[in-house]
């Protein structure tokens, strides 16, 4: 700014510099606009891509085809030979630039320039890149944005009340926010201000206050401040905006996934209106993953189709998809649309990464790229308990032990708890496994375990031998043992995410925990003469019963 402040010049709420004040409404704009782009860049991770990046989600959007074309191609050549000219490996990234001379006729990208990079590159997550940024590609959620809900009238007439977002990782929750904020600034009737409780220190929330208050000061501009991750703020920190939201120089919008009773200062709560968000559903997760592969230019592949697909006519190598392999990424996800979207973007990125080492030859022929669903269990990196080769043989004598136990052999287990005293430590708990036939017996095991470790060995041999003699002696029944494992397999094979905890079973000793309904219709035991008629399981599992189920 050239201006030289003179005597009577007010300061910019922005940058604190002065200006007469003929000229200050001219320089906010242009402050305004400087700065709000290099907070952008300074939380680039939570805050909506600058202006001038957004038309890059629009344009893929129109041509898709384009954008995942791994081969461009240079001239219309007749020649129908795919030459390979250069191919750029980076590290793990899929960023892939290759060239080609395609004869395809209905590729968009013959009419289009040289090379160009794969959407894949992992400079910024996929998620990122397909942050929503109006409501029209916000799935889900249909409880707080629905039509006729409160936000969407509040979005309406413009007045936003400071919030809390709570709700699960990866549900919306900033993605929302940066939408209520968007709709406001369409209006030019507030600022959007976004920090990160994870990175900002409480000079910075000053900060931002400061400027909130100059801004209402001279503009009459609401300042509203996103902090994500708010639970990470401890509670005299959140104390810094608590008069400034009670006054309104800015409007609070807070995101966590921790129950904002427990981690929310209660007087700042009070202000704010909760809203709580949901794991995302099987069917939002699938628009939202339908979304992402049309911003890839993948083409889905239905079950019954053959791998040619659409593409016999065309010889560019191309890039599907099973529609088997998305349904497993809505249904594994666990309503975690972050998890889902990059999970996806994992398989995809595998597979083309392996495309391309097969096809370094020059000449090769064009391929096809299928991503099947066992890609994108690897993509979601679900992992799973590795089994340790060392500790086999212990494992194997514990299993010998139990079963010699369960088969009354008292003369056998006493053997192999011998072989496993040779330096490795039983598991009495585990003998428990006698089951309610004797429930004793866990007393019995525990009892056995804090006596050796009284007496330590060699002493607690006895103590040990005992045990095991009377968990062989004792009557057996798998009764329990069976219907965990059944709970356990349901647990295990639960399609799409895990159904909540029936509100009435919920425990409420926060106020707002009441407001939501939690608790509301439990019939207290003691309260009721004779058996009680309530349900104690989630409604989609009525009528299941662990204990009858084979
Ligand atoms: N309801 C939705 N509709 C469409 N896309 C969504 C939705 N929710 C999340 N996404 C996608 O998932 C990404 C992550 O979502 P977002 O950052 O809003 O989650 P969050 O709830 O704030 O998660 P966290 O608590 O982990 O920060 C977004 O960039 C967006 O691409
Ligand atoms: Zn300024």
């Amino acid at each position: 700014m050239a201006e030289n402040p003179s005597d009577g010049s007010v300061a910019c709420p922005v940058c604190t510099m002065g200006f007469e004040v003929g000229k200050i409404n001219a320089h906010l704009d242009l402050c305004l606009q400087t700065h709000v782009k290099s907070r952008q860049d300074a939380f680039d991770h939570d805050t909506p891509a600058p202006p001038s990046k957004k038309p890059r989600i629009n344009t893929t959007y129109t041509r898709p085809a384009a954008l995942f074309s791994l081969f461009e191609s240079k001239s219309k050549g007749a020649d129908n030979k795919h030459k390979l000219e250069s191919v750029v490996t980076c590290k793990d990234a899929a960023e892939v630039k290759v060239m080609h001379q395609p004869e395809c006729p209905d590729s968009v990208a013959s009419a289009t320039s040289t090379s160009k990079t794969l959407m894949l590159t992992n400079e910024k997550p996929l998620a990122d890149r397909l942050r929503p940024s109006t409501l029209d590609e916000y799935f889900g959620q249909n409880k707080l944005i629905g039509e006729q809900t409160l936000l969407r009238s509040l979005l309406q007439s413009q007045d936003i009340p400071s919030l809390i977002l709570w709700g699960p990782p990866g549900c919306g929750k900033t993605t929302l926010a940066h939408i209520i904020a968007s709709s406001i600034k369409k209006k030019g009737t507030g600022r959007f201000v976004t920090l990160s409780a994870t990175s900002a220190s409480t000079s910075d929330v000053r900060e931002v206050i400061k400027q909130a208050q100059n801004e209402l000061r001279l503009c009459k501009r609401n300042t509203i401040l996103f902090i994500d991750e708010i639970h990470r703020f401890n509670k005299s920190q959140q104390d810094t905006f608590l008069p400034h939201v009670e006054c309104g120089t800015i409007t609070l919008i807070g995101a966590t996934t921790e129950n904002p009773s427990f981690q929310v200062n209660s007087a700042l709560l009070s202000r704010c209106r909760v809203l709580v968000l949901e794991k995302l559903s099987v069917e939002a997760m699938g628009s939202i993953l339908r979304r992402a592969v049309d911003f890839l230019g993948l083409q889905v592949l239905q079950e019954n189709e053959g791998e040619q697909g659409s593409s016999t006519l065309c010889s560019d190598p191309q890039v599907f998809v099973e529609q088997k392999a998305l349904d497993t990424v809505a249904h594994l996800c666990d309503g975690d649309a972050r998890a889902g979207i990059n999970g996806l973007q994992l398989a995809v990125q595998a597979c083309v990464a392996q495309m391309r080492t097969a096809s370094i030859k020059p000449d090769a022929a064009p391929q096809q790229i299928i991503v099947h669903e066992q890609h994108i269990k690897e993509g979601l990196q679900r992992s799973h308990i590795l089994y340790d080769k060392a500790g086999e043989e212990h494992y194997n004598c514990i299993s010998a032990l139990h079963k010699s136990m369960r088969g009354s052999d008292a003369n056998s287990a006493l053997y192999w708890l011998g072989r496993m005293l040779e330096g490795v430590t039983v598991n009495l708990i585990c003998l428990s496994i006698v089951g309610l036939a004797d429930p004793l017996a866990l007393t019995q095991a525990v009892s056995a375990f804090q006596a050796c470790h009284f007496t330590g060995m060699p002493e607690c041999e006895v103590i040990l031998a005992q045990c095991v003699v009377y968990m062989a002696r004792a009557p057996k029944s798998v009764e329990v043992y069976k219907a965990y494992n059944n709970v356990k397999a349901s647990l295990r094979n639960h399609q799409g995410p895990l159904p909540p905890v029936p509100l009435h079973l919920r425990n409420a000793p926060t106020k707002l925990m009441k407001n939501l309904g939690y608790a509301k219709g439990y019939k207290y035991n003691p309260n009721f003469n004779g058996s009680v008629d309530q349900e104690y399981l989630p409604e989609e599992l009525r009528g299941i019963d662990s204990f009858s189920t084979p």
